[in-house]
């Protein structure tokens, strides 16, 4: 099972490259390493197993934050409740719509690879269209608003080589453009 140990830190190159395209059909390599992408997830947003393991709670990870230069990013995402509202793969995502309306989380963005806190507004469009692959290779095609669109656009920026604090303002971290939603 993947650990804090096998999530790679900000500083190194990994987290800087655009990620290589996913091709189809998966190798029993690439496989494993969602589905252990996914486990990683479920087992940082259970108490007991976080606890017990030392895992930080995420609810997105991508392929080059374990060292593995995919184009995949894992996604799970609880809404209050712990009912499940998005669990899915997404396999050479691409963002094909977005709005102009920006949306930013009120208590800013973590990162399991960042080991810091970076305070400040990430803006983000508050409403996105993706077009990604599941594991079987399908077509997709996905909408998106407020949280949801920001964790996607969160693990899709990595996998393109960006972390979030490139996108805080440096001259006023929580600068809010115009119309911009502020989720709390
Ligand atoms: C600096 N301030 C902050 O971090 C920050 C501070 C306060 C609030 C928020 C909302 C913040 N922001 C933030 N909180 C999260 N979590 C909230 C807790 N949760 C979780 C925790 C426990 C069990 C189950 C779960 Cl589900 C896990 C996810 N996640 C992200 N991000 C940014 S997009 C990718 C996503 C990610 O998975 N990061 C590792 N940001
Ligand atoms: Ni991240």
């Amino acid at each position: 099972m993947l650990l804090m140990k096998d999530i790679v830190r900000e500083g190194n190159d990994v987290l800087r490259k655009v990620t290589d395209e996913v091709t189809f059909p998966l190798s029993d390599e690439t496989r494993k390493l969602a589905e252990d992408m996914m486990t990683f997830l479920k087992n940082s947003q259970n108490p007991e197993l976080a606890k017990k393991h030392q895992l930080r709670p995420g609810v997105g990870l991508a392929a080059n934050q374990v060292g593995v230069s995919k184009a995949m990013s894992a996604v799970l995402i609880p809404d209050a409740d712990d009912n499940i509202i998005m669990e899915e793969m997404l396999i050479n995502p691409k963002i094909i719509r977005q709005s102009v309306r920006k949306v930013a989380l009120g208590e800013g963005e973590g990162c399991l690879s960042v080991d810091r806190n970076v305070p400040g507004y990430v803006p983000r469009a508050n409403k996105i269209t993706i077009r990604y692959q599941n594991m079987d290779g399908e077509v997709l095609e996905k909408t998106l608003r407020g949280y949801e669109a920001i964790v996607c656009q969160h693990e899709i920026d990595h996998l393109n080589g960006h972390l979030f604090y490139d996108r805080i303002n440096s001259d006023n971290p929580f600068f809010v453009e115009d119309n911009m939603l502020i989720l709390e």
